[in-house]
């Protein structure tokens, strides 16, 4: 644990809550080594980090001085507002920027010569340490920041170094992806309803369903098709059910659902 630099927050919100609080729930760090800059409008989140004792100020300035690795978790549209902030305090940090679409070249620019900068995609799910992030390092970040960047988000679920040509794709899939699961989880749950099951048995039996599916795929290496095929009883139920997804477009309408997110992110990044 005492590897582990002081930890800072620019932008204490929904993603970087469910990041702290995977980490402390690891056990890579403890609260008071952790301190975030939470907007006093988001009022939700300074609760929320005051819940798990960790230090909360209004200025980003505090948040870089005190730490050693600074996670940059403001939505895209403010980083050009916070990375002039900092500019003059960033030598020889080490920044980690989740914010979609948001290049390394633009981080470098716009902070010291100095500063070491790496790239991530976390996705919601770190809350649980169940999260899959990837990332890329920049022109200053070392094999060592790369290592250390590492085991932060492996703690929090699986972590790969990636190119980051692949990010907007990655964040398009298994940034935004949890959205889509929820929504399929809902509509799962919705169609037991409808069918007649009590609404919690439902959502157990929908969670629990695309948790295993998902952990099949991992765990057995198999195409999705096959383990498909191995659910789809001849003249059965399932067989009914897909002619119904595939008549709609399901799979079509997923795919396309990643192809806007990625585009989305090309524009945010100015490509
Ligand atoms: N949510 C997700 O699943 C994922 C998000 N990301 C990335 O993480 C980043 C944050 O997303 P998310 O957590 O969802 O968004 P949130 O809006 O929950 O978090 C951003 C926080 O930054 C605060 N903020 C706004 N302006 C400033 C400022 N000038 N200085 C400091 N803090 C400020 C916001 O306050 P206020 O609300 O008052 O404006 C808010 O609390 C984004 O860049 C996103 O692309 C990456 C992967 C997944
Ligand atoms: O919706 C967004 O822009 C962010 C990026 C990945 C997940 N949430």
């Amino acid at each position: 644990m005492n590897q582990v630099g002081k930890i800072g927050v620019v932008g204490g919100g929904k993603m970087a809550l469910a990041m702290v609080k995977g980490f402390l729930t690891a056990g890579l760090t403890k609260s008071e080594r952790v301190i975030a800059s939470v907007h006093p409008d988001d009022k939700q989140s300074l609760k929320q980090f005051e819940q798990i004792n960790v230090e909360t100020v209004v200025e980003n300035a505090p948040v870089v001085e005190k730490s050693d690795i600074i996670f940059i978790s403001v939505k895209p549209q403010v980083v050009p507002i916070i990375l002039p902030e900092m500019r003059p305090l960033s030598n020889n940090k080490l920044f980690i920027s989740i914010a979609m679409g948001i290049t390394l070249k633009v981080l470098e620019e716009n902070l010291s010569s100095e500063a070491r900068v790496i790239r991530a995609m976390p996705n919601t799910p770190a809350l649980v340490r169940s999260g899959c992030s990837v990332f890329a390092r920049g022109t200053k970040a070392s094999q060592v920041d790369g290592e250390l960047t590492k085991s932060l988000l492996a703690a929090i679920g699986t972590c790969e170094e990636v190119p980051e040509s692949y990010f907007d794709a990655i964040t398009a899939l298994s940034g935004s992806g949890p959205a889509y699961v929820f929504v399929m989880i809902e509509a799962l749950a919705d169609g037991g309803v409808r069918m007649g099951l009590p609404r919690d048995l439902a959502y157990r039996l929908a969670a629990q369903t695309v948790l295993g599916a998902g952990q099949l795929v991992r765990d057995t290496k198999e195409h999705p098709g096959l383990l498909k095929d191995n659910v789809t009883s001849p003249a059965g139920s399932t067989a009914a059910a897909l002619k119904v997804l595939e008549t709609a477009g399901f799979r079509g309408t997923v795919s396309n659902a990643v192809e806007a997110a990625t585009l989305r992110c090309r524009e945010i990044s100015g490509k």
